[in-house]
């Protein structure tokens, strides 16, 4: 009943993935490879992926943008929040995230730079999880900005300890996120990719 199309990567894709993995729910992971790019682009809705196809009641949905397919999944799944200011709240972060994947992944940063962006924004999440208690970052449930910010640590590749042994909070969480049955198989069986 879904089918995510997005290229053979992580990328902007994976944390939606996570988001199914932490559901234990099945999807169609379309993988599109780049000469085959061309064909597809005009047929989406901004000319990028990743997209989400929603088959539901003989009619065909077509989600774009990560972060709203993320909303749309978590809604779903039961990730996002109990009420509207945990949802707000949930959306800041992951716009938040976002943002952090924007101005780092794929940018050509000094190593000063890259470590300044990503010690800003791991202490604003570690001081946010210490302050709310629950070993989320938002209410008392995992969210899809809890899933987002454990996918996104991936991007630390080799640097991904050293960072994280200065946040413990994020380190919980991210052990948590990737323990949860799902999303452990998920991890074990991807294909890999260099980023
Ligand atoms: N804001 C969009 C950005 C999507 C985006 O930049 N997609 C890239 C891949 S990560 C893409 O489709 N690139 C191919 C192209 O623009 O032709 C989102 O979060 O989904």
């Amino acid at each position: 009943d879904y089918k995510l199309t997005y290229f053979d990567i992580r990328g902007r894709g994976e944390f939606i993935r996570f988001i199914f993995a932490a559901a234990n729910h099945k999807f169609e992971d379309n993988r599109i490879n780049p000469a085959d790019w061309s064909n597809l682009k005009a047929s989406t809705p901004f000319q990028q992926l990743p997209t989400l196809e929603i088959h539901e009641d003989s009619e065909t949905v077509i989600l774009a943008q990560s972060k709203a397919i993320a909303r749309f999944l978590a809604d779903r799944f039961g990730f996002n929040g109990e009420n509207e200011i945990e949802r707000a709240l949930i959306d800041m972060y992951g716009c938040q995230l976002g943002d952090l994947f924007d101005s780092t992944v794929g940018k050509n940063l000094t190593n000063q730079q890259f470590d300044t962006i990503l010690n800003q924004n791991f202490k604003f999440f570690e001081d946010r999880l210490n302050k709310n208690g629950s070993g989320f970052l938002v209410g008392g449930k995992i969210s899809w900005a809890d899933i987002f910010l454990s996918q996104m640590t991936e991007f630390l590749d080799k640097y991904k300890n050293m960072y994280l042994d200065k946040y413990p909070q994020v380190k919980a969480l991210d052990e948590y996120v990737r323990d949860l049955p799902g999303v452990k198989e998920w991890i074990q069986n991807r294909p890999t990719t260099p980023f």
